[in-house]
């Protein structure tokens, strides 16, 4: 799945579906979306192997900006990055040199307020429960979503392991401007697994080998 013609067909599949925006990993992906589609558009790279990989480097947000992304998704956590640069650095130069907006991956509450003061745009809780410092799963944070709506003063996305419908209609409910859903619309193996699972857990289910 990881080809930025295959991204793109699941990116005009969900915008067929209704979704209102598309959040995609990867400079061709992104551009390859960005062609096909209109809607609004937040990008990200992902890159690296230490602890800081979404949009690591003020380089890296540069060339998702350099896609045509409306937002630059960047990791807002209060981890050193790889190029020593502090977030308000990345939001600044972001904003002075393409005019995008940046949105905030975090995962604690206090990472959100310090996004926010940084300058970020948009607030995620994208990285919830995948520091080791944040709340774990399985389910949404959704405490982190109404926490962070009710005091921030720029929009909430809710993030990260939304994996119904009603996950999502509960995420809004807490205060979230919008959704972003990954696994459970992108990711046919994970979603196949999910079924086979419960399946095998069935007294009467299949158990394949
Ligand atoms: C932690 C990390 O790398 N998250 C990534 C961020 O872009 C994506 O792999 C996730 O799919 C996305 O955040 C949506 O989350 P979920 O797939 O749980 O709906």
């Amino acid at each position: 799945m990881r080809d930025p013609g295959t991204m793109c067909r699941i990116a005009q599949a969900a915008a067929a579906g209704g979704a209102a925006g598309i959040r995609a990993q990867g400079i061709e992906d992104l551009r390859r979306i960005r062609a096909a589609l209109d809607l609004p558009l937040i990008g990200l790279w992902k890159d690296g192997d230490g602890e800081v990989f979404i949009t690591p480097t003020l380089d890296h947000a540069l060339a998702v900006a350099g896609t045509g992304a409306d937002i630059v998704a960047v990791d807002g956590t209060l981890r050193p990055r790889p190029d020593g640069r502090t977030f308000a650095e990345i939001i600044a130069a972001v904003h002075d040199r393409t005019g995008r907006l940046v949105m905030a991956d975090v995962s604690t509450y206090e990472e959100g307020v310090a996004a926010a003061e940084a300058g970020a745009d948009v607030v995620g809780t994208t990285l919830a429960g995948h520091t080791p410092h944040s709340r774990p799963g399985p389910g949404p944070d959704l405490e982190l979503v109404a926490a962070l709506s009710h005091d921030l003063p720029v929009p909430v996305i809710a993030e990260g392991r939304i994996h119904t419908p009603e996950q999502a209609a509960a995420a809004v409910e807490a205060g979230a401007h919008a959704v972003v859903v990954g696994t459970a619309i992108t990711h046919p193996t994970t979603i196949t697994r999910w079924f086979a699972d419960s399946v095998s857990r069935s007294p009467r289910g299949v158990h394949p080998k």
